[in-house]
């Protein structure tokens, strides 16, 4: 079956006047099915919403190629560009800055539809605002059509920019961080709606979190891949990931979700696994080698300060890029 989207050695620098470029992202290597979910879990400022705006065709990359349905998107016809910005889309973190708050629930949804399947008449656009209504879980769906966004909790602004999103039938959307601003009472019922949702419209996700355990329960049975400083240094399937985790920050980072206890399964045990030092390197400092190994405590001298570890198999599916896998007859 062909992936929906497949992502080889990307890279992504920025630029500001005079300055050298700066690397975000370093050969990003990602695909993804349809009807599937990608999760992606780092610390704040690793590079999470630069990989998801490049996915977003909101950024283009630097180096590398990025296919959608089989179709390079720096090489797309103008028509086919309009139908990738379509099929994909983002959620952004903050429903109260992402909605109009002058514009009423039903023209929030209604005007996507007007102007991209061309309805016209409240006779064809009342019925599709409501399956998109009842889709996010606004039922009754006359208790929320005619109300504004600041007649709205969080949470239910959240569903409008979910619905607002459906109304153009993507097939991928970018969840950037969309439950981060909710009460985590209703976190869960928002992460459990965006499930079903996937269940009946087959759309995938490329679902972005700095908590690993929001990231292991939206992409149970799915694909995680964890990053630091731009670049993915373990995915896979998100069970074998984290009862197997092996790369040393994999290993850290679920050591302090444990600690926390959050929605990981309290009968799970987690080695405790400590990194040296607090701060992360800036991407304007990124340590040669591999990028964890002044805070690494099985960093092995003179190889990984000095090497940049390659991604490896280790088991199927299972990628780690870390020399402490590195297979021995592997040349350096
Ligand atoms: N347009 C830009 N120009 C220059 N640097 C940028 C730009 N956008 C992002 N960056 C830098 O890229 C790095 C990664 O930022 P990004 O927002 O992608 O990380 P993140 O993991 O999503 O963080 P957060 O969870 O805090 O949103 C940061 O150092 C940020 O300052």
């Amino acid at each position: 079956m062909k992936n929906l989207l497949e992502v080889h050695h990307l890279s992504k620098d920025f630029q500001h006047k005079r300055q050298p470029p700066v690397s975000i992202l370093q050969e990003i290597q990602l695909q993804l099915g349809k009807g599937q979910t990608l999760c992606v879990v780092g610390e704040s400022g690793c590079g999470k919403t630069t990989l998801g705006r490049v996915l977003a065709g909101l950024l283009p990359a630097t180096t590398g190629t990025y296919s959608f349905l089989g179709k390079d998107v720096t090489r797309l016809s103008k028509k086919e560009k309009k139908e990738f910005r379509r099929d994909v889309q983002l959620i952004h973190q903050n429903p109260y800055e992402s909605l109009n708050p002058t514009t009423m629930v039903f023209d929030i949804l209604a005007n996507p539809l007007r102007k991209h399947k061309k309805m016209k008449t409240i006779a064809e656009l009342y019925p599709e605002v409501t399956r998109l209504l009842e889709l996010v879980g606004l039922t009754p769906v006359s208790d929320f059509v005619d109300k504004y966004p600041s007649h709205l909790s969080g949470g239910q602004r959240q569903r409008v920019s979910i619905a607002r999103v459906l109304a153009m039938d993507p097939k991928l959307i970018v969840v950037d961080e969309a439950t981060s601003m909710i009460d985590t009472s209703l976190r869960i019922n928002l992460l459990k709606t965006l499930q079903e949702i996937q269940e009946r419209t087959n759309v995938s996700y490329f679902f972005i979190t700095h908590d690993l355990a929001l990231g292991r329960y939206f992409a149970q049975n799915q694909q995680l891949m964890v990053m630091y400083l731009g670049k993915i240094i373990e995915k896979g399937q998100t069970e074998e990931l984290i009862g197997q985790p092996l790369h040393p920050y994999t290993k850290a980072i679920l050591s302090a979700a444990a600690g926390n206890k959050g929605l990981l399964d309290e009968s799970s045990e987690f080695e405790t696994y400590v990194l040296g030092g607090t701060d992360i390197p800036s991407f304007t400092q990124i340590p040669q080698g591999c990028p964890l190994h002044p805070r690494c405590p099985q960093k092995i001298e003179g190889l990984c300060d000095r090497l940049r570890p390659p991604e490896i198999e280790s088991t199927t599916g299972h990628y780690v890029a870390c020399h402490l896998y590195r297979k021995s007859d592997s040349p350096l």
